[in-house]
Order: structure tokens, then sequence, then C-alpha cells
């Protein structure tokens, strides 16, 4: 089908979107409004998702990197449509990932990184028990660190989390899960100026309250040179990898090295044979920044639902999906 497309009206629903999506003719499509600009749609507002609904007749859900949350458009207005399908998008993902990280061929390891610590952390728990190989950076590792004893200088750290990441470690020891932190950071006095960073060494023997690893006025920033180079070698002992999150604040090219390091270390995995999933919007746009970018198996569009999703989770956007289409299939089966 060709679709000529309008030019969306102020909001996705209301009066002026009934209009515009009434006045279409056949082979025409109508784009409405972002719906996060609706506060119905976080709040998961069913009378919003009444009002979505109120819009077609069929629903074809395609998002697949919020399909983890429980929003109006995720799982709310599927529950008021005479029929849901899944989209294509939707589709290649649940294959890819579902079969590849079910099943994965093994040693199967999960670099993880990036700055949703609390987002993440608790997908790190479930990691230990299916992974075999953990590699932790971004600033979610310094929340580990921190368990040990390393002083982490101005860098968040997430002090609730602190005894779990402990337990996290002895779990992955007593399963004899490889899990890896930094053993060298790139450190700054400024998360956006690369300017007088350097390397430090990190661990908990060297690092005292009074010669901190991280000096009190600085931030870890980075993956130092001999992290990185660890990572590579794990990463290339794994026949599956997935990745989600930088290993550094990549966006300032003075702590880009690490990211970029795992990326390439990604690449050669693929290249010898092994399966490699990069899911998330900073570690895709760290990826494919590179040149030439290096060659991945899968490149998710979900951050948090691939994540989700790789550690056995039914996400609330494929568990409605599939209630969706089972009663549709229920009421077609009635009828007839
Ligand atoms: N040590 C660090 N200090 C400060 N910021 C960091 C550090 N490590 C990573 N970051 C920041 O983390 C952000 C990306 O984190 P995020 O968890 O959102 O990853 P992502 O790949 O986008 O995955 P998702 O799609 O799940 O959000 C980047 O903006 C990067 O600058
Ligand atoms: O809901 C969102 O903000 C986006 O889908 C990304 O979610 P994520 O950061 O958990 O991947």
């Amino acid at each position: 089908m060709t679709a000529s497309v309008y030019a969306p009206p102020p909001d996705c629903v209301g009066s002026a979107a009934q209009a515009a999506v009434q006045q279409l003719q056949p082979g025409q499509a109508c784009l409405l409004e972002n719906l996060r600009f609706h506060s119905g749609e976080a709040a998961s507002e069913p009378a919003f998702a009444q009002q979505l609904a109120a819009l077609g007749d069929v629903y074809v859900s395609d998002a697949f990197g919020v399909a983890h949350r429980e929003q109006a458009s995720v799982t709310g207005v599927l529950q008021h449509m005479a029929a849901c399908y899944p989209g294509l998008l939707m589709q290649s993902e649940l294959r890819y990932l579902h079969s590849t990280c079910h099943t994965p061929e093994r040693p199967f390891g999960v670099v993880i990184g990036g700055a949703k610590v609390r987002d993440k952390i608790g997908v790190l728990q479930a990691l230990v028990s299916s992974a075999d190989v953990l590699l932790i950076g971004g600033r979610m590792a310094f929340t580990f660190l921190a368990a040990e004893g390393v002083a982490c200088g101005r860098t968040q750290i997430e002090e609730d989390w602190l005894e779990a990441c402990r337990v996290m470690r002895e779990s992955a020891a007593a399963r004899g899960v490889k899990l890896l932190l930094p053993r060298d950071i790139v450190v700054a006095r400024s998360l956006d100026d690369d300017c007088g960073c350097c390397t430090v060494p990190l661990t908990v023997s060297c690092c005292t309250p009074e010669a901190p690893c991280v000096p009190n006025g600085c931030y870890g920033l980075d993956i130092g040179p001999e992290t990185a180079a660890a990572f590579t070698e794990a990463i290339q002992g794994c026949k599956t990898v997935f990745w989600n999150g930088p290993m550094g604040r990549f966006e300032v090219p003075g702590f880009a090295a690490g990211t970029h390091a795992v990326a390439r270390a990604m690449g050669q995995a693929t290249a010898a044979g092994s399966t490699t999933i990069v899911g998330g919007g900073d570690s895709v746009s760290a990826t494919n920044e590179m040149q030439p970018p290096p060659a991945i198996s899968y490149i998710s569009t979900g951050g948090g639902a691939s994540l989700q999703l790789i550690q056995g989770q039914l996400l609330p956007g494929i568990r409605a999906l599939a209630q969706a289409v089972a009663a549709a299939a229920a009421a077609a089966t009635a009828a007839s």
C-alpha cells in the first residue's frame, strides 16, 4: 500500500485526532502526535486507552522498545480493540531474542553498562543464573566496586544496592560464573570535559581512604585499557554475547575508548562465528558511530525490553498482545 500521511493534529486523542482519522480515504494514513506528550500514557490511564482505541478497529503493536512498560498504548488499548496483531518489527525482535537467548550457544556472555543502574541491577541478579560470563562496566560497575570497599569519588552509586551486589558476586562465584569488574578506570574532574583525565588502577588493596583510587573530587567515566583488554578477551571466548549499556560516558571523546573497545570485540566475535546482539539506544549509537561500524549479528531496538526478555520475563506488552489475540480467536470461534 502506498499511503499519504497527514501532518499530525495537535494531540493524539480528542476531537481533532478523531476528525483527522475519519477523513481518511483508502490508502491514506494519519500520523498522530507522540503519545508520550500525554500524561495518560505513562500513567496507563484506562480513559486514555479507551480514547486511543476509539480511533480504529485493528491495533498493530510494533513498539518492542516499550514492551517492558505497563502503559496505555502498550497494554491498556489492546483490551478495547476488535483485533490486535504483532507488527513485523515486534515479530522479528521476539523471534531473534527469544530463540537466541533462551537456548544460547555457550559460553553465553552478557555485557552490561550504562547509567540506568536502578533499572538494570535487578536484571543482573537474574542473569547470574543464566549467563556464563558477566562483564560489568559503565556507571553500573561503581556500585559493585563500592560494595567491595573501593572509594568511588564523586561517581554516583546506589547505596541501597550495595548488599545485593555483594550477594550477586558470591552467587556468581558459587555458580562458576565469570563476573568481571573494571580493574582500571579513566577519571576526570568533570562529567563533560576530558581535559586532564587520567587512568587509575582500581583494586581494593590499593584503594585507601587516605589515597583513594578515584580522587575525592573526580568521577569514574570509562573503563581503562587493561579492563578493555580483559573484556575483549572474555567476549572473544563466548559463543553468544548480548551487550546493553556503554562502558563509560562515551559522548565525550576522552571517555569513549572502553565502549569502542567492547563494540570492536563484538565485531571480532561475530567474525569468528559467535552470535552477537546489541540492545539499547546508546549502545547502538556508540556502535554505529564507529568507522567502519563493527558487524553485529542482531541490533535490537529494545534496551530494557531486550534485557528483560533475555532474563526470561514475560513482558507486559507481549502478555497483553497474546491475551488480545487469544480473545479475538475465541470470539471468532464462538461466532462461527
Ligand atoms: N561511568 C559513567 N558515568 C557517567 N555516565 C555514564 C557512565 N557510563 C555510562 N554513562 C552514560 O550512560 C548513558 C547510557 O546509559 P543507558 O543505561 O541509558 O544505556 P542504553 O544503551 O541507552 O540502554 P537503554 O536503551 O536500556 O537505555 C550514556 O549517556 C553514558 O554517557
Ligand atoms: O521507555 C523508554 O524510555 C524507552 O523505550 C527505552 O526504555 P529503556 O531505556 O528501558 O530501554
